[in-house]
């Protein structure tokens, strides 16, 4: 068995990407990145233990994917690594960017099999332009560009990173310890994905998939009466509103499930629990609009969304456009792509006898084409 945990770093909030989907949350594919390096390393069968690190919100839906050993990151990269190595109990450990997406499994034995070599191995590229400091050129021969992953002898590392200074990469915490760092080649496919430009240099990241998918929700509530009632966000002038811990607008509800459907993020009671006080009374249009920005942050984007609205009164009809439009600004979809239908259970069952309604949505999801932000700027 290998003595070599791996720790992928992906706390990053990729704020020099410039995009609105995080780098870790493009999709390659049907894949997102995080994952599609996960798996290549997993693939290689070389490590013990995997950890990838990621914040709180990434890591509940990052364990719908796969099983890996996730890890809550810190404010820096340093400070990621560093909750990740109290996890970590091998001699050897191996610490990549999940940025740097195309690493060839060459590398990677080049890095593993130096590991008697020093405390630290790490990737090196030359310099191939001129290099000026300031002003002044310099010699190119005597710079090289850092690359990861750097394989470091874990006891060294956890005691090179004791300490307030902060470090860009595990070499430069090992070498301020007066430890050997010993080069091996790198390799271009090891770039780091920083800018949006940078995806034309990684031939590994696949376009994203042209798959549409497919959720569906559906929601009940008693009406009560002495409250006013909601509907997709819209007042209804009615005697009565909805029996229910929030404002009981019950086709939000429904829309948000349909919508978390979609993205396999679970439902509308894990991220918004109607045991929490802090839910008491919400307004319904607050959770949509965290549940569409949610969506949005993890690389899709809303097709079209359909609903029924199942009630015996009062009747919807004069609501149904402020309903779409009001939908719409939340969504950031156009109206004509949200569908709102109306009615009645013909006197049958709760609804019919006027006791409460039901709404039952269905909503469609696309992957966000980041190819199209590459294709619309100008270089
Ligand atoms: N607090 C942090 C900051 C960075 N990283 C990770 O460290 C690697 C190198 O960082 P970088 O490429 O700079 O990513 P970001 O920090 O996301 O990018 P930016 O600096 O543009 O915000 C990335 O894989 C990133 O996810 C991390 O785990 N925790
Ligand atoms: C660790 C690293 O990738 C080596 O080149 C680099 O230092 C990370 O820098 P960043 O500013 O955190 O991207």
């Amino acid at each position: 068995m290998s003595q070599t945990t791996l720790v992928l770093l992906g706390a990053g909030s990729s704020s020099r990407f410039k995009s609105r989907v995080k780098k870790q949350w493009l999709y390659s594919g049907e894949v997102p990145l995080w994952l599609q390096v996960a798996q290549h390393f997993e693939g290689m069968g070389l490590f013990e233990k995997i950890i990838i690190v990621s914040s709180s919100q990434e890591i509940h839906y990052m364990k719908h994917f796969a099983d890996y050993t996730f890890i809550e990151g810190g404010d820096s990269r340093q400070a990621s690594l560093s909750n990740a190595l109290s996890h970590v109990n091998s001699s050897y450990v191996m610490v990549s960017d999940i940025a740097r997406c195309c690493i060839p499994e060459t590398m990677i034995q080049r890095i593993l099999h130096a590991k008697n070599e020093a405390a630290c191995i790490v990737p090196t590229l030359p310099v191939t332009d001129t290099l000026y400091m300031e002003n002044t050129p310099i010699d190119r021969e005597k710079v090289k560009i850092i690359q990861t992953p750097q394989l470091s002898r874990t006891k060294t590392l956890k005691q090179a990173l004791d300490t307030e200074i902060l470090f860009t990469d595990e070499s430069s915490a090992i070498a301020s310890l007066g430890q050997q760092i010993h080069f091996v080649e790198g390799s271009p496919l090891a770039h780091k994905l920083t800018t949006l430009d940078d995806l034309l240099k990684l031939p590994c990241i696949q376009a994203p998939s042209s798959r549409t998918l497919t959720g569906y929700g559906i929601d009940i509530h008693p009406f009560e009466t002495g409250k006013e009632m909601k509907l997709c966000g819209v007042t209804i002038d009615a005697e009565y509103g909805f029996k229910a811990h929030s404002d009981g607008d019950v086709a939000i509800h429904a829309l948000i499930d349909a919508l978390l459907g979609a993205a396999g993020m679970g439902d509308i009671g894990e991220l918004y629990p109607d045991t929490e006080p802090v839910f008491a009374g919400a307004d319904s249009t607050k959770l949509l609009e965290d549940t569409v920005e949610r969506i949005s942050s993890f690389g899709f984007e809303i097709g079209n969304i359909d609903m029924t609205i199942m009630a015996e009164a009062p009747k919807l009809l004069p609501y149904k456009a402020i309903m779409r439009t009001t939908l719409a600004s939340i969504l950031g979809i156009p109206s004509n792509r949200i569908n709102i239908k109306a009615t009645t259970a013909e006197k049958l069952g709760f609804v019919g006898r006027k006791e409460g309604v039901t709404v039952h949505a269905v909503a469609n999801l696309n992957y966000f084409n980041w190819k199209k932000s590459i294709n619309g700027r100008k270089t």
